[in-house]
């Protein structure tokens, strides 16, 4: 399945060949590019360490969990990603969450990306490079369930309706020693 899928009022879009270059290239000039951080989010009023790395990068800030990171410009391997992203997934980003999984332990847990500064129906594109991870997709109604394998050099495009009736997860993988780097595309500008 390559290309636009609709289900009810979601649409989703797949290019596992997205990356045209080598991709290991791209991913050195990520690591050459990016700074990543830990991040700490507050629950309950206690603060964790989120179990992966991160950065943050556009116009300005992104707020979770109680955290805020500050508007940073994109440096260019991102700004040429996005682009491409941008022509794919026909849709206008002006972010980019990059996230780093240090190997299988590091993982996300359920949720949406349904902030209000992402607009009602926000079309998001997350790339991933390295490991094959698993992403696994739960209706929040159905409970039907999706996994995909989102696998080095593709392309998953997340439109329509689908942060309101989905909920999204990265599982851990024990047995994946390699990590791998993924970036969401955004907009927040409005
Ligand atoms: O790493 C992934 O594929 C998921 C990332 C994600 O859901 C997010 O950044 O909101
Ligand atoms: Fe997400």
């Amino acid at each position: 399945m390559t290309g636009w899928q609709t289900l009810g009022d979601s649409q989703f879009g797949w290019w596992p060949d997205f990356v045209a270059e080598q991709s290991c290239q791209l991913w050195q000039q990520l690591m050459a590019q990016v700074t990543l951080q830990t991040g700490i989010i507050t629950v309950f009023g206690k603060r964790h360490r989120i179990p992966r790395l991160q950065a943050w990068f556009g116009p300005k800030p992104y707020r979770y969990s109680g955290e805020t990171l500050p508007p940073q410009a994109l440096p260019p391997v991102l700004e040429l990603l996005m682009a491409q992203a941008m022509e794919r997934a026909q849709a206008r980003f002006d972010s980019v969450l990059v996230n780093y999984y240090r190997d299988g332990r590091d993982h996300m847990g359920w949720h949406s990306d349904d902030e209000p500064e992402l607009g009602a129906n926000p079309v998001i594109a997350s790339l991933s490079l390295g490991a094959a991870r698993d992403f696994d997709l739960r209706h929040r109604h159905s409970k039907q369930r999706i996994r995909l394998s989102l696998s080095d050099g593709s392309l998953l495009v997340m439109a329509g309706r689908c942060q309101h009736e989905w909920q999204h997860a990265l599982p851990k993988r024990l047995r994946i020693q390699q990590p791998r780097i993924n970036l969401t595309f955004r907009n927040l500008a409005g």
